[in-house]
């Protein structure tokens, strides 16, 4: 017996596994993920390493092998279950052990970068610049370089600044005393959450929510861990369930791993949790530093908190006691990185809730085709919320064929149903959201006369235009040429869809000049909080239209709308890729969900140029059983995840003949590994975007009904790259189920 030892994660370098002797009195004793000292290199320096497996045998020379010297004493038990997490990981999605170990293990505290002062700007934009004038004026241009460093970033490491723009301390002084900025002195481990603790009053569970969590505690109690998924409409109260079902699993003395997409991780959601649970619950966000990640990571370590809450990477909080992980809106595709390892944090949730004796609660009003499958195999129990909350009826949804308006001469992208409701909807001064659906849009070419989409004949997915008059298939490489009139009607209204939502905002104003507008996408987020400021302004309905993406529809609860437009439904419903029809549903029934939610009945309109497609269909019904039967006997016949597995190669270089060959020889190695095995190869195709800044792209997909034939062919290509020179210079990466 050999053990397998990884000698420190922070060198990418040393990815390599080393064997080592195992002395008679740590036989037994050893396990997967403990940390040992081990004599490394020619001096036999002592060295850390993690054990990550053993071996029967070795490839070694068995005279040179070195014997493991002693277990770490510090060595912390949670360390040994996020490393057997991670071998999981590796050997599911790819990558490496190294990879999959910087992805579960949190930086250590000696490792940590020291931010102990903060930076502050005390002025706001308007006074800044005039100050900023003045210093220029009197050249002083070290006082201005950090005053314009700090008017674009408002708050700053200490230490950081005086690197980065180069002042010194006499610099900072001076402005202190000025009462330009001010100097904070940090706390340690401070807890991110600085809201004042308000009470929202004790709600009485409706009798659906108390059987939900009925449900679940009587198979809790009875140290039953399983997984849940709370399937409840918009608005049925989902997140009074899971505070219900955290805080009896708390004062069992153990934690509790809350997921919300980064997205809707707002003020709104977070004071909820801080009601109840106070100073014991934490959260971790893009927005925190390096630092203060890893001083809530020692916060969690010393016990002092209860609850993470968190996007997909909180998974990893190394509680020692975990009992419980939530998954709020398990659907959205953030919840797969997009990083190797591709982990989605689904069913890495449910491998570490097996790991730690806890269970998983996933929790969606548009569940994923994956947890409802699950559901209907039996291996996740269904909690169901079939009404509001408040008792509020759904909302009333009409579709809008956005052909027929074409034929009766509206051009316009505001349907007459929806001008006549958004007129009503502002006389009335109540709010309303207009939403652009342009997730997935990927070129898609359809016919605005009759609603002919352009799909590749093999794989059922649409083309996408590509420069040159060329139709495209992401998945098979399948080429035709770009089309002048519909092949279905004839008519010369065919081609690319575009539109963007400033034009939407431009034509809004334009018609209801005296509405009040607010735009949410990508441009109006990108400073630091504008997010969050737009939300609070349209909460504090200082505005009677939010025009938005998809950023607008998760999670919110506006009582004061009663009126959403869906203006593009289509755009995402032909996306290259076979969930384009589930992210439809998803996102309809997701921004449907937001009328309505106060005690105003509330009206959807759905425009689209295919009303008969079942995603549209069902989503206008709100039929999320009708749609998944569609969905999943699509699935079935394509033999696309859940039904089979999928796994995507992905190659990237700058040498496009290289590529093309690499290609082809991982292609053929492909099916010489899976030999008599059922799976299929198909490709190598170009992705998405074939080229991004001179680098190529290309993609192969091996689809079987058992993954395990497809994780075996990946190791089995995973050391074919490894060993084969060739492909250095090419970037190669696998993908679980896309
Ligand atoms: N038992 C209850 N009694 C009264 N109001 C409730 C109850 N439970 C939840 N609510 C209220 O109902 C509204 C909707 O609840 P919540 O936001 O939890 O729904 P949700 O299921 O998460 O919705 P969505 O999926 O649309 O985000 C909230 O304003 C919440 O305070
Ligand atoms: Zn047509
Ligand atoms: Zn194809």
């Amino acid at each position: 017996m050999f053990a397998d030892i990884i000698i420190d994660i922070t060198h990418e370098k040393l990815d390599k596994v080393f064997q080592y002797r195992i002395p008679p009195e740590l036989e037994g004793v050893l396990q997967v993920g403990m940390e040992v000292i081990v004599p490394f290199g020619k001096g036999n320096k002592e060295t850390h390493g993690y054990v990550i497996g053993f071996s029967e045998k070795t490839d070694y020379d068995l005279a040179k092998i070195k014997e493991v010297l002693c277990i770490e004493e510090n060595h912390q038990e949670i360390e040994s279950k996020l490393i057997a997490l991670a071998a999981w990981i590796r050997e599911y999605y790819g990558g490496t052990m190294i990879q999959a170990l910087k992805t579960v293990l949190p930086i250590k505290k000696k490792e940590r970068i020291q931010h102990k002062r903060k930076v502050k700007l005390l002025l706001n934009e308007e006074e800044g610049k005039k100050q900023l004038d003045i210093y220029l004026h009197k050249n002083q241009k070290a006082r201005a370089r950090l005053l314009a460093g700090l008017l674009d970033q408002p708050q700053q490491d200490y230490e950081l600044i005086t690197k980065k723009l180069n002042v010194t301390l006499s610099v900072i002084r001076s402005l202190e005393e000025q009462g330009v900025l001010e100097i904070q002195e940090e706390e340690n481990f401070r807890n991110p959450i600085h809201y004042q603790k308000k009470d929202f009053g004790p709600l009485t569970h409706t009798p659906e929510q108390q059987q939900a969590i009925d449900t679940f505690w009587k198979d809790y109690s009875q140290r039953h861990y399983g997984t849940y998924l709370l399937y409840g409409v918009t608005g049925s109260g989902k997140t009074e369930v899971y505070i219900e079902m955290i805080s009896r699993v708390v004062s069992q003395g153990k934690q509790a791993i809350m997921l919300i997409p980064e997205i809707a991780l707002t003020y709104q959601t977070v004071m909820r949790f801080y009601a109840r649970f106070g100073n014991r619950v934490s959260i971790l966000n893009s927005r925190l530093s390096q630092g203060e990640r890893s001083d809530q990571m020692e916060r969690v370590r010393r016990g002092e908190v209860d609850v993470m809450i968190g996007p997909r990477s909180a998974l990893f909080t190394p509680f020692s006691n975990l009992g419980l992980i939530v998954i709020d809106e398990e659907h959205e595709p953030t919840y797969k990185s997009e990083q190797v390892p591709r982990y989605h944090a689904r069913e890495t949730a449910i491998r570490r809730a097996q790991i730690e004796q806890a269970s998983v609660v996933l929790g969606s009003a548009t569940p994923s085709v994956e947890a409802f499958s699950w559901c209907q195999g039996g291996s996740c129990t269904m909690l169901e919320l079939k009404n509001r909350a408040t008792r509020q009826v759904m909302p009333k949804v009409y579709t809008v064929d956005m052909r027929e308006e074409l034929k009766n001469g509206n051009r316009s992208i505001l349907s007459d149903r929806l001008t006549e409701l958004m007129e009503k909807c502002l006389s009335e001064h109540h709010q309303m959201m207009l939403f652009l659906n342009r997730r997935g849009y990927a070129g898609f070419v359809s016919c605005r006369s009759c609603g002919y989409v352009v799909k590749c004949p093999h794989c059922d997915v649409s083309l996408s235009e590509h420069r040159g008059g060329r139709l495209i298939c992401h998945y098979c490489g399948h080429e035709e040429r770009m089309i002048k009139t519909c092949p279905s009607c004839g008519s010369p209204y065919i081609g690319g869809f575009r539109m963007g939502t400033q034009q939407v905002e431009d034509l809004v104003k334009k018609r209801f000049p005296q509405a009040r507008v607010l735009r949410m996408d990508l441009d109006t987020t990108k400073n630091k909080d504008g997010h969050e400021k737009i939300l609070s302004a349209f909460a504090n309905e200082e505005a009677d239209i939010l025009i938005g993406t998809q950023m607008i529809v998760k999670g919110h609860d506006f009582p004061g709308v009663t009126l959403v437009g869906i203006l593009a439904a289509d755009m995402s419903l032909y996306g290259d890729d076979y969930r384009s029809g589930e992210r439809t549903f998803q996102l309809l029934v997701q921004a449907a969900g937001r009328a309505g939610r106060g005690n105003l009945p509330g009206e959807v309109v759905i425009q689209t140029y295919s009303p008969e497609h079942y995603s549209i269909v069902n989503a206008a019904k709100q039929d999320y059983e009708s749609f998944y039967e569609e969905e999943i006997s699509y699935r079935r016949l394509m033999g696309y995840p859940p039904a089979a597995g999928l796994m995507a190669i992905y190659a990237s270089g700058a040498d496009e003949a290289l590529l093309t060959k690499a290609s082809g020889y991982l292609k053929d190695f492909a099916v010489r590994a899976a030999g008599e095995a059922p799976m299929a190869v198909i490709g190598p195709a170009s992705p998405g975007i074939g080229k991004i800044n001179d680098i190529y792209r290309k993609v192969i997909y091996l689809k079987s009904e058992d993954e395990r034939i497809l994780m075996a062919v990946k190791d089995r290509m995973e050391k074919y790259i490894e060993i084969n020179r060739g492909f250095q210079s090419l970037k190669i990466q696998f993908d679980m189920n896309p």
